[in-house]
């Protein structure tokens, strides 16, 4: 393919339309060139006619989010043999993040999971790649919770906790306005107030979160259970963790915290976000049980720590080797209903790994 377009590259690399993209869209645009280049001339297989024809059955997103940007000139005679703007504008609307235990890797077009599945931001199922070698990539959506007859099945399209900006991105990519539980109640909270600016009123927020989301979690750890809190129960008082930031932050000092300590406080910045985790996806989100799994693995570096501190050796290790215990278990219970996915090995793995470590061995 590249032939058709590699002489004109260079120029149109350096061009000023190319170089006032964004990232992304430039990324689109190379796509584009590509797939321009394959379905012009001679290079259209008979077996890509089909899939481009199953592609070009399939929504096109909003004419306003589908801006097609500039593509390579090609250097055959003969110019792609469909519209460039009608591949484009399905683009948006049907690709899926590809993901392997969480971590976006690809994207790719799935058609029959593209006509099946609307949006919710509490779906009732959630989409899994199982990647193996040589093969291509495969979606399967697996239920999150039982699903009543003639119910409908939803995935998320974005991801939930974008509480404030996600109605935007629906209109703009998709076109659509999410009447979803969570997007009534958040559209019935006209105006979310500032989060406080002191870092004691923010530490109280914090608190006052925990005990209302997740009490269990600050008494006996062993015996938690995770919470499932409808959003509608919040009280006004609490309304201010619904500002996209409160995530935010929260999340990089935990992911900070984790991987380099102080790990007390990465473990009390861990319940928190485990807090409104708990309010903001519905339960068994995959999300849920990968952050569990974090916290675990946070309390195993800790039990290390520990053991190399006389002062801290003793209580506080049984103390965090029952943390490191219920937060596996739970993580393990969730991840489970989604299944291995991805490539080889993975959280579940990972749960397995860790379990021996803790039994010794
Ligand atoms: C990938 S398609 C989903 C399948 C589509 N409903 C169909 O019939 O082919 C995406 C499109 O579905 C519609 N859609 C998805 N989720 C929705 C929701 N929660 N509310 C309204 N429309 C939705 C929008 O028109 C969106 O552009």
């Amino acid at each position: 393919m590249h032939k058709k377009f590699c002489k004109r590259f260079n120029r149109y690399y350096a061009s000023p339309d190319f170089d006032r993209l964004e990232a992304h869209e430039k990324v689109d645009a190379l796509l584009l060139t590509h797939l321009a280049a394959e379905i012009s001339g001679t290079g259209f297989s008979p077996s890509r006619a089909s899939e481009v024809s199953t592609f070009l059955s399939l929504l096109p997103g909003p004419a306003t989010g589908a801006r097609r940007p500039p593509t390579c000139p090609l250097s055959t005679k003969e110019g792609p043999l469909e519209d460039l703007d009608a591949l484009y504008a399905r683009c948006g609307n049907n690709n899926f993040a590809i993901h392997s235990h969480l971590n976006t890797i690809a994207h790719g077009i799935f058609p029959l999971a593209s006509r099946l599945f609307n949006h919710s931001c509490l779906p009732n199922a959630a989409a899994k790649f199982i990647i193996l070698p040589s093969r291509p990539a495969r979606m399967d959506v697996v239920a999150l919770r039982d699903i009543a007859m003639g119910e409908e099945i939803c995935i998320t399209y974005v991801d939930p906790a974008l509480l404030q900006s996600r109605q935007q991105i629906y209109q703009l990519t998709y076109g659509f306005t999410c009447s979803c539980l969570s997007c009534t109640l958040m559209e019935g909270i006209s105006r979310v107030p500032p989060l406080p600016a002191s870092e004691d009123a923010l530490k109280s927020l914090n608190t006052a979160l925990r005990l209302f989301v997740s009490p269990s979690f600050d008494r006996d750890v062993s015996e938690a259970r995770l919470p499932a809190r409808p959003l509608s129960d919040i009280p006004s008082h609490l309304v201010p963790v619904f500002q996209e930031s409160y995530l935010t932050k929260l999340s990089g000092t935990f992911s900070s915290t984790s991987h380099d300590g102080p790990y007390d406080i990465a473990l009390d910045v861990g319940l928190t976000v485990l807090a409104i985790y708990s309010l903001i996806y519905p339960p068994n989100y995959p999300q849920i049980g990968m952050h569990l799994l974090e916290m675990a693995k946070t309390a195993w570096n800790a039990i290390i720590i520990a053991e190399q501190n006389e002062d801290l050796a003793g209580t506080a290790e049984m103390d965090l080797e029952k943390r490191a215990r219920a937060y596996l278990r739970l993580s393990s219970d969730v991840l489970n209903v989604l299944g291995p996915e991805g490539d080889p090995g993975g959280p579940l793995e990972e749960i397995q790994v860790l379990r021996n470590l803790l039994d010794g061995n």
